[in-house]
């Protein structure tokens, strides 16, 4: 299967074709049809509808206020000429009315539609654990949260100016056409030594000239898309590297990996400035060709109307009306053209949304198919003919049958590598691959603790409650439960926002760990390698506290110590090949237990 799905997409179709649109309209249609806030969407529509439609009719305006200006002008009519400017000034000031409440409206939306959309996603990566098994699935996906923390804004953005552009070019096209065929009655076109009228002249020319450039513009701007959905995707990865060293920055300094790690990022810069500069490049060409189309189109109106005016059948104003007039139809026939590039990265944004959309549908379509573990709730854990696999299809336990009651403690051993996280995840219900039946107390009341603790942002109290522990829970319980776990010095610090798990050891943040489980009481506990980090000691003092403080709490725990033997009544071995033992253990044979004070 392909790393990045959604360049597989890509490669085959650039085009502004039926599947790009089928694309966009899936992205877009919810908002507007499905979700809470799909009236005011639609209202904000309407609204922006409106100002852009005004914006068309006080552009007439002035295309016309042309006409009589310039004729003034030429006659010398004073009087009419202030007139005119008094007349310039209210059409100026409710354009400019209207300018600023489209831009602020169309902002608005863009925020709102952004926020459902962020909302949208994050549900679905979140929901049924999407984001844990793409990492099972597949490592290494196109930088999901590049896709909803950048992407999702930019299609909200382009879709919207694009759509407005659109909308404003056609109510422009509309406004002027007829204006610019009335116009064109008076134009002279010298043909053969004759003159001729040519029915539309004006208006024929406009799209023949728009026609030539957006055929032009799609030729030289179609390499645009692809450069531009590679640049996203490169500067995320270097980004991603970047954010990786930070996040491990004391295991880099201390191996003095510093040159692997500058040679890794120089390796991800080259693409980026490699795909920067044909961009750039790209870009250059197609600013050649643009700027002249643009250029050319000022004096065109004139060209073509030249014969007229020099023949004195028709004044200055017209030829200014014209000229306005002709622009206006001109650039509404070229508005796909002079978008180009916006035209390239609202592409490149849906289909990057496209693939990461696929990608979440292939990876939920995935763990269905994989995972036949039947799953219930229950007041006690029962694991019934269960079969795991790892992804390669080799067997980690075979046809599995364990019952541990209230109270009860089970130690999971076997050698390293040989699948006893795997049996934990597969019971906490995110490990795909396999079938069976569990039991398992649900609602909170089964709490799984990590070999690395995971400590979110935010507060100390936050870390201690995370995930399902009550905000009501009263300082008192935390301050002890502190105690407990030997980190007093802590307590002074409950309310501070710091990088908890860059700042605690690995040890303490194990404790912090066993504080939470000693908060939340959960009914099941699941310590996998949860103690590691601790010397032989402060384990015994902890599991002490299990004992001592939860004895109605069920324990498994995943360990390689023998000491740990002494907390635990029964031993589930696994053995390679898929078989295990499940024995009891003869307490008497582990060591004193040591509890906490
Ligand atoms: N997401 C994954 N994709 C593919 N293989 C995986 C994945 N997670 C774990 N494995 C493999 O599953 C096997 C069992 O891993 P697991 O972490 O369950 O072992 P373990 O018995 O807990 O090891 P240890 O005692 O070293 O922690 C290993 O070979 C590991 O490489």
């Amino acid at each position: 299967m392909s790393q990045y799905s959604a360049d597989a997409g890509l490669g085959s179709r650039q085009r502004f074709d039926r599947r790009f649109f089928a694309d966009v309209w899936r992205l877009a249609k919810p908002y507007f049809t499905q979700s809470e806030e799909r009236r005011s969407a639609v209202l904000l529509l309407v609204l922006i509808l409106v100002t852009t439609i005004g914006l068309v009719y006080i552009n007439l305006r002035i295309t016309n206020w042309y006409n009589t200006f310039y004729n003034a002008l030429q006659t010398y009519n004073s009087g009419a000429y202030w007139r005119l400017m008094g007349e310039f000034a209210v059409l100026a000031i409710i354009a400019i009315a209207l300018n600023v409440y489209q831009t602020y409206l169309s902002q608005l939306l863009d925020l709102r539609w952004r926020r459902w959309l962020t909302g949208t996603f994050l549900t679905r990566y979140l929901d049924a654990r999407t984001y844990y098994h793409m990492e099972v699935f597949k490592r290494g996906q196109d930088n999901p949260d590049q896709r909803i923390a950048d992407d999702l804004s930019a299609f909200a953005q382009y879709t919207s100016s694009l759509a407005t552009g659109l909308l404003s070019s056609i109510a422009n096209l509309t406004a002027f056409i007829g204006l610019l065929w009335v116009l064109s009655a008076k134009v002279i076109v010298p043909w053969g030594g004759a003159e001729h009228h040519v029915p539309g002249f004006l208006v024929w020319v406009a799209l023949l000239y728009a026609a030539a450039w957006t055929w032009a513009a799609a030729k030289i701007g179609n390499p645009l898309i692809r450069l531009n959905y590679h640049q996203q995707r490169l500067q995320a990865d270097f980004r991603f590297s970047l954010v990786r060293l930070r996040e491990n920055s004391e295991g880099v300094a201390l191996y003095g990996g510093e040159a692997k790690e500058r040679a890794q990022f120089d390796h991800r810069f080259d693409h980026v400035f490699g795909n920067y500069k044909r961009l750039i490049l790209m870009q250059k060409r197609f600013n050649w060709f643009t700027t002249y189309f643009n250029q050319f189109a000022i004096i065109l109106p004139f060209l073509v109307a030249a014969s007229a005016y020099f023949a004195k059948a028709v004044p200055l104003g017209f030829l200014m009306q014209i000229s306005s007039a002709f622009g206006n139809v001109q650039s509404s026939f070229a508005y796909l053209a002079t978008s180009y590039d916006s035209l390239a990265q609202w592409h490149a944004v849906t289909d990057r949304l496209r693939g990461f959309l696929g990608f979440m549908d292939e990876v939920e379509a995935m763990q269905q198919a994989e995972s036949h573990v039947e799953r219930r709730g229950g007041d006690v854990l029962e694991v019934s003919d269960l079969n795991l696999r790892l992804p390669s299809g080799s067997t980690i336990v075979s046809g599995l049958n364990l019952r541990v009651s209230p109270g009860e403690r089970v130690l999971v051993t076997g050698r390293s590598g040989i699948g006893k996280s795997t049996l934990l995840r597969a019971i906490a219900g995110i490990w795909p691959f396999g079938e069976g039946r569990i039991a398992l107390p649900d609602g909170g009341r089964s709490l799984f603790l990590p070999q690395k603790p995971y400590l979110p942002l935010g507060s100390l109290r936050e870390a201690l409650l995370y995930p399902s522990g009550s905000v009501k829970t009263p300082d008192a319980d935390l301050v002890r439960a502190l105690e407990l776990v030997d980190l007093p010095g802590l307590i002074p610090h409950l309310g501070e926002v710091q990088p908890w798990s860059h700042v605690l050891s690995l040890g303490e943040q194990q404790r912090v760990a066993f504080a939470r489980v000693l908060l939340q009481r959960p009914a099941y506990v699941f310590l996998d390698e949860a103690t590691s980090a601790l010397d032989e000691p402060s384990e015994l003092a902890l599991y002490g506290l299990l004992t001592e403080v939860l004895p109605s709490t069920a324990v498994v725990s995943v360990g390689h110590r023998s000491t740990l033997f002494a907390f635990h009544t029964r031993r589930l071995h696994l053995l390679p090949e898929g078989r295990w033992e499940d024995c009891a253990i003869e307490t008497a044979e582990g060591p004193e237990p040591h509890y906490a004070t």
